[in-house]
């Protein structure tokens, strides 16, 4: 596969889904856990689903037609475990029902690496540690699948104790339909420290506090709540599903003049040297772990802030206006 960048990439052709030649436990039945474990199974490999008693994912996974175990179970029952639980409980599920089910020459795959990267899960030298990243929602990784098509992803190797922890995250890129799209070897310190700026700097925090800033100033200024949703929130979809399908020009290039000249005049104005810098320090704080070490103490204080804060954002005057707008509306539908 031959290509123009430095970093490999791997397509279905590089990948033998036959290499998983056991059991994958899949941990967590949520976003990314539901999508793999089920891409997993019509792939046609051998999985077995781990929750926790009292999950509210069990019955989504029994109706799914696969099989639930306590983690603890499933971990014994498996030669690769995938981590899919959130990253806050990680370190307690591996402690209790991980390693102490593990047996030298399995599997330890993630689909982000902040526990690994962070020191949080320091795992035995006798296993492989791989990971497989869907750069997507989980949501999305499964209806791709099913629509015969594939998500981009990143896969990396922490540990490889077999020699053949390539070859294994290879195979599970290819069930969960990663290398119909493309996947970028990379290590795990780049795949967390990108997906954590990427998500607090760009994909989630940055979007969501421009979409914000633009509608308060709407109507702050006395514009009606609605048009500033379709004008802020709505039509930001339209507009980044030009770029996904043909860069920041086919963007350009279907907007009106009018927009192209306002847009790249402006645009700098807004995204400014100052929020460059504030770029800068939460790349750092990410980096040094500041960010890590705040999260985890705020997991173990129950969430104060995060509860505060989500509370705020469903409170947001944005998310009454749409979703009135959006029952309005055939065009916001379920796919
Ligand atoms: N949400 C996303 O689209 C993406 C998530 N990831 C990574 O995937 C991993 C899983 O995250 P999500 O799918 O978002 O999690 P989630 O919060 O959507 O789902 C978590 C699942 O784990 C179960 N669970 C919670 N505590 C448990 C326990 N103690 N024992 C067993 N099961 C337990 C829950 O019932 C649920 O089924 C994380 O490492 C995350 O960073 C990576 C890429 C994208
Ligand atoms: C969906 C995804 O890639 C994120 C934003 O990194 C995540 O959910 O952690
Ligand atoms: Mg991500
Ligand atoms: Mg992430």
């Amino acid at each position: 596969m031959e290509n123009e960048f430095t970093t490999e990439i791997y397509y279905d052709d590089d990948a033998d889904v036959s290499t998983l030649n056991d059991t994958v436990a899949v941990l967590g039945y949520g976003s990314q856990g539901h999508a793999h474990a089920q891409n997993l199974h019509d792939s046609g490999v051998d999985v077995v689903v781990g929750l926790h008693e009292g999950s509210s994912s069990r019955d989504a996974a029994e109706s799914d037609g696969l099989t639930v175990k306590t983690p603890a179970d499933a971990v014994a029952k498996a030669s690769y475990v995938s981590v899919l639980v959130p990253d806050t409980v990680q370190p307690t599920v591996y402690e209790n029902a991980i390693e102490p089910n593990l047996e030298a020459g399995d599997t330890l795959q993630f689909a982000h690496g902040l526990n690994i990267h962070y020191n949080q899960i320091q795992p035995s030298e006798d296993i492989n540690v791989t990971m497989v990243a869907p750069k997507s929602p989980g949501h999305l990784v499964r209806r791709n699948y099913n629509n015969d098509e594939g998500t981009p992803g990143l896969l990396a190797i922490y540990q490889d104790m077999t020699g053949e922890a390539t070859d294994e995250a290879l195979a599970y890129a290819k069930a969960i339909g990663c290398t119909r799209a493309g996947v970028i070897e990379t290590t795990f310190q780049e795949e967390v420290e990108s997906d954590l700026f990427g998500e607090q700097a760009v994909l989630c925090g940055g979007v969501t506090a421009l979409i914000k800033a633009g509608y308060e100033t709407l109507v702050d200024n006395g514009y009606s709540p609605e048009m500033a949703y379709f004008e802020c929130l709505n039509e930001m979809k339209l507009i980044v599903d030009l770029i996904y399908e043909d860069g920041l020009n086919g963007m350009w290039d279907s907007v009106s003049y009018t927009a192209e000249y306002g847009g790249m005049t402006r645009g700098d104005d807004i995204i400014d040297e100052k929020v460059r810098e504030n770029m800068e320090e939460t790349l750092e704080e990410i980096q040094n772990g500041e960010f890590a070490r705040e999260w985890i103490l705020e997991n173990q204080a129950g969430r104060p802030s995060y509860n505060q804060l989500r509370k705020a954002e469903k409170n947001h005057e944005i998310e009454e206006v749409g979703e009135q707008l959006r029952d309005l509306f055939s065009w916001a539908e379920e796919e």
